[in-house]
C-alpha cells in the first residue's frame, strides 16, 4: 500500500514538474526576452504553442492559411505566427528564401509527413536531398517529358472517350474531378512503372486513388501527431490496421496497395524475359521508365535489404512511389477541375477559349491537336496562368530556417534559427502585385511584360532546391487536356454539382467536393 502511495506521489511530482516547465516555456515565449518578441504578434495563443496551428488546421480543417492572410492585412508583411515562426508577405523576399543553394534549410517538422522512410519530399538534409533530386530531375526534364508525349496524349484521348460516353447518357453528370484523378494517375503510373494502372478504362475504381484522397484529408493530423506516421509506415499492415483508427487508415491502406504495386513491378521488371528485352533495346536509361532505372541491373531481394541499383530498400521504393503518385495525381487534377469550373460558370471565357482552339485546329480530330501550338495560344495560356494564380495547387506555407548569420527582409533583421515561411497563395493574392486579386480574370495575363511584377512574382511551382520537379509534366497535361476538352466539349455545371470556388489547405489545395458537369459535344 505504502509502495503504491509512493508511486502515486512520484507520478504527481513528475506531472507537476512537467506542467511547470511547459508554463515556464510559454511565459518565455511571451516575454520580451524572446528573440521574436519585437515582431507584430496577432495571436498570443499562436505564439505560445504550435497547438494553435493544430487547432486551425486539424480541428478546423485547413483554415490556418486564411487566418494568416487576415493577420497580414492588419499587422503588415512580417508577423509572428508561431513560437519560433514568422510569416512573410513581401514578394521581394521570395527569391531569397527559396533559393537554389539550400541556404535556408527546409524546416523538418513541416516536411516530416510521409513517415519515417527517407522519401525525397521529406528529406531536409541538403546533401542527401540533392543526390535524390538528381534522379528526379533527370526523369522530369523538359526533353524527357516531350518524349512522354505519346503516353500523355493517349491518356487524354481515353479521357475524351469516357466523357463522350457520359455525354451520351441523358442527364448524366460527368464526374470531372474523379476523371482527372484517373487521367493523372494513369499517366504517372505508366511512366513510373512501365504499365498504366489504366483506371480510366476500369471505371475509375482505384484503391490507390482512394488511398491518396484519404491520406490527403488527414495530412495535418499526420504532420502533428508524428507517432501515427510511424505506426502507419513502420508496422506490418495487419498490426497497423488494428492500431490506427479506421477513419485515419488512408496512409496504412495506401502503403499496402502501393507496396503490392511496387512488388509486382519489381518482379516483372526483373524477370529474365524482360531483362533480355531491355538488353536488346540497349537498356538506355533515356528510354527507360522510372522504376526500370531504379532497378536496372540488380537482383531483387525483397527482405528490407537494398533492392535497387541505387541501394534503395523496398521501404524507400514504396515511399518514393507513394510520393510520386500522390504529388502527380492530386495537384494537376485539382488544377484541371478548378479550370473547368471557372469556364463553366463564365461562358464568355469558355467561348473565347473554344474559338481560339477552333481557329488553331479547324479539324476536330484529336490527332490534330499539337502541344507546341497549344502552348503558343495567348488566351488559353492566360486562362491556365490565371488558374495557377487563383487556385495554386500547393498553396500553403513552406517553412525554412534562417541560417546562422541571420538575414534581412528589406530593412528588417531576422535572427538565426527563426522559422520563416511564405505561401504561394499569399504571393498570388497580393493586391500590390495583382489588381483585384480575388477576381478570376485571364485578361490580366494578356500583353503583360515578362519583367512585370505579376510575372516575376508568379510562382505556382515555387522556386529553389525543393521546388516542383513535375512542372513540365504538369504543363504538358494541363495544356493537352484543356485544349482537347474545350475544342470538343461545352461544359456547364450539373444540377448535382457541389464543387465551389472555396477550398481548404491540406498542404495541397482541396475543394472538399467533387466537380460534376453537364457536357455537350460540338458537331465539328
Ligand atoms: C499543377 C500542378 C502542380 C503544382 C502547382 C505543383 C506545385 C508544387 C510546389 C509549389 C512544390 C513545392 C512545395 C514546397 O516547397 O513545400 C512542389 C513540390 C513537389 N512536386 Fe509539384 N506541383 C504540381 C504537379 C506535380 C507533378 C505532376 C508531380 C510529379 C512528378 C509533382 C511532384 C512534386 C514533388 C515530388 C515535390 C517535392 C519536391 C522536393 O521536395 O524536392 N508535382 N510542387
Amino acid at each position: 500500500m505504502a509502495l503504491q502511495e509512493d508511486y502515486l506521489i512520484t507520478a504527481v511530482h513528475l506531472v507537476t514538474i512537467y506542467f511547470s516547465l511547459v508554463l515556464c516555456r510559454w511565459a518565455y515565449r511571451l516575454s520580451p526576452l524572446h528573440p521574436l518578441a519585437s515582431y507584430p504578434t496577432p495571436s498570443r495563443l499562436a505564439s505560445i504553442s504550435r497547438w494553435y496551428e493544430f487547432y486551425r488546421n486539424v480541428i478546423q480543417d485547413g483554415k490556418f492559411l486564411f487566418e494568416i492572410e487576415k493577420w497580414h492585412e492588419e499587422y503588415g508583411p512580417i508577423i509572428r505566427i508561431g513560437p519560433n515562426e514568422l510569416s512573410i508577405n513581401d514578394p521581394d523576399f521570395y527569391n531569397t528564401l527559396y533559393a537554389a543553394n539550400y541556404k535556408f534549410a527546409a524546416y523538418p517538422p513541416h516536411y516530416g509527413y510521409g513517415g519515417s522512410v527517407d522519401v525525397t519530399v521529406t528529406i531536409t538534409d541538403p546533401v542527401i536531398h540533392k543526390s535524390r533530386r538528381a534522379i528526379w530531375n533527370r526523369f522530369f526534364s523538359k526533353t524527357q517529358i516531350q518524349n512522354l508525349n505519346d503516353i500523355i496524349q493517349d491518356n487524354i484521348r481515353k479521357l475524351t472517350e469516357v466523357i463522350t460516353e457520359y455525354a451520351g447518357i441523358q442527364a448524366a453528370g460527368v464526374p470531372m474531378s474523379v476523371l482527372f484523378r484517373c487521367l493523372t494517375l494513369d499517366t504517372i503510373s505508366e511512366y513510373a512503372f512501365s504499365e498504366s494502372l489504366n483506371t480510366l478504362r476500369h471505371g475509375c475504381d482505384s484503391p490507390i486513388a482512394e488511398g491518396i484522397r484519404r491520406t490527403v484529408a488527414h495530412v495535418w493530423l499526420f504532420n502533428f501527431i508524428w507517432p501515427f506516421q510511424y505506426l502507419a509506415t513502420m508496422l506490418p499492415y495487419n498490426v497497423a490496421s488494428l492500431v490506427i483508427p479506421k477513419s485515419l487508415s488512408g496512409l496504412v491502406d495506401l502503403q499496402k496497395v502501393v507496396g503490392a504495386q511496387v512488388d509486382d513491378v519489381v518482379q516483372t521488371l526483373m524477370s529474365p524475359t524482360r531483362q533480355e528485352k531491355m538488353r536488346q533495346r540497349g537498356a538506355n536509361s533515356n528510354q527507360a521508365t522510372i522504376f526500370q532505372y531504379l532497378l536496372d541491373g540488380t537482383t531483387p531481394r525483397l527482405s528490407g535489404k537494398p533492392v535497387s541499383a541505387l541501394k534503395f530498400t523496398r521501404d524507400t521504393l514504396v515511399g518514393e512511389a507513394m510520393m510520386l503518385l500522390g504529388a502527380a495525381m492530386e495537384t494537376t487534377a485539382s488544377l484541371l477541375a478548378n479550370a473547368i469550373y471557372q469556364a463553366s460558370i463564365d461562358q464568355l471565357i469558355q467561348h473565347r477559349i473554344h474559338n481560339e482552339l477552333l481557329q488553331a485546329f479547324p479539324n476536330k480530330s484529336f490527332n490534330d491537336i499539337d502541344p507546341d501550338i497549344c502552348e503558343r495560344l495567348p488566351y488559353l495560356t492566360a486562362f491556365i496562368k490565371e488558374n495557377l494564380r487563383f487556385t495554386p495547387a500547393s498553396p500553403g506555407r513552406s517553412p525554412r530556417i534562417v541560417p546562422k548569420d541571420g538575414t534581412f527582409c528589406g530593412n528588417t533583421y531576422i535572427p538565426p534559427d527563426t522559422v520563416v515561411s511564405m505561401s504561394i497563395y499569399l504571393m498570388h493574392h497580393n493586391a500590390t502585385v495583382y489588381t483585384n486579386p480575388k477576381v478570376f480574370d485571364p485578361d490580366r495575363w494578356l500583353d503583360v511584360a515578362a519583367t512585370s511584377p505579376q510575372e516575376r512574382y508568379f510562382v505556382p511551382f515555387s522556386k529553389g532546391s525543393k521546388s516542383c520537379f513535375g512542372i513540365y509534366l504538369a504543363y504538358a497535361e494541363i495544356y493537352g487536356t484543356l485544349a482537347a476538352l474545350f475544342r470538343r466539349f461545352k461544359f456547364t455545371l450539373h444540377k448535382d454539382n457541389q464543387f465551389t470556388e472555396k477550398w481548404v489547405d491540406y498542404m495541397i489545395l482541396d475543394n472538399q467536393a467533387d466537380l460534376v458537369v453537364s457536357v455537350e459535344e460540338y458537331d465539328h
